[in-house]
């Protein structure tokens, strides 16, 4: 038996229509909400990335802007650029692309940003409200995995969820957040021993390793879900930390890559960012 596709693009499509119902709503109140991108540099998969943000703006009728600034950007003048979109009133949501050159200071510039226009969810703020779960701003990647998650109809309570992968972008808040939904929850990394025998335990595992084809057949549990957040380029071509083809046939739903949790990642950014203008109303 073949595992159920959880599409990115489908599950976008329906969350896209209401976003833009969303956005109808706060335009017919005066205000359109806006995204702001600020790309430093010319590193091509971020120009990719940052041209499907802009274009996702437009599906939903969002005001977007991206602020390309030089490779030789200095530290002040990216904060100070970051300083004039908080005082902007059309810019709702602030993004900088990341990675950063290797002389900016990410952190530092991340800091800058009000939390609540942060609409990647990056700010100390917001990851302290990630950790309380208390509300804040969920960063968009794991928002986006979770939502598929969910969609399979799974109870999520007591299952063993098993996250390969620690950053604070992606491993980090998408364990706290099936810690919330009350799983049990490994965070693995490149220094665990065995394992594919945590993986193999786990319900719901969800791979943020940046290797391609790095989860095979043998680490799934037969019926699993496989979340795939990887993204990467092999012979011009965009492949995912999951071995597709074989997973498929042992686990119950897998995403695709592309067209899965990269899309949503985008959508779960145009979510933020009308969320955000909704809240300068209330
Ligand atoms: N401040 C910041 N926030 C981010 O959210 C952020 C970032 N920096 N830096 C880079 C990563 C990566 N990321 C993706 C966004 C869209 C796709 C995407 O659209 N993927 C499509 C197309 C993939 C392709 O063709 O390249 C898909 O999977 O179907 C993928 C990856 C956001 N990131
Ligand atoms: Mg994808």
């Amino acid at each position: 038996m073949s595992a159920q596709v959880l599409s990115g693009k489908t599950m976008s499509e329906s969350l896209r229509l209401e976003i833009a119902s969303r956005v109808t709503a706060l335009k017919e109140r005066g205000l359109t909400p806006g995204l702001a991108v600020i790309l430093v540099g010319n590193d091509p998969a971020s120009e990719i990335y940052v041209r499907n943000k802009g274009n996702g703006c437009t599906e939903v009728g969002m005001y977007s802007r991206t602020i390309n600034m030089p490779a030789e950007t200095t530290q002040e003048e990216l904060e100070a650029a970051i300083e004039e979109l908080n005082a902007d009133s059309a810019i709702h949501g602030i993004l900088v692309q990341l990675p950063l050159p290797k002389h900016l200071d990410e952190q530092a510039a991340l800091a800058k940003i009000l939390p609540e226009k942060d609409v990647d969810g990056f700010h100390l703020i917001n990851a302290g409200h990630m950790l309380t779960g208390t509300e804040g701003v969920v960063a968009c990647t794991p928002r986006g995995a979770l939502h598929m998650i969910k969609s399979t109809g799974v109870n999520l309570s007591g299952k063993e969820a098993v996250v390969i992968g620690r950053s604070n972008i992606v491993g980090k808040p998408m364990a706290m957040l099936l810690l919330k939904e009350n799983c049990t929850v490994a965070m693995c990394h490149s220094r665990t021993q065995n394992l594919a025998e945590h993986t193999r335990r786990a319900d719901i595992l969800v791979a943020a390793v940046g290797k391609a084809g790095f989860v095979t057949a043998d680490m799934v549990k037969p019926g699993a879900i496989v979340i795939d957040v990887g993204i990467n380029r092999v012979d011009g071509k965009v492949k995912g930390d999951v071995d597709y083809d074989a997973v498929k046939e042992v686990a119950g739903w897998i995403t695709p890559v592309p067209g899965g949790v990269g899309k949503m990642t985008i959508t779960m950014l145009l979510m933020n960012t009308v969320e955000a203008a909704e809240r300068m109303l209330k």
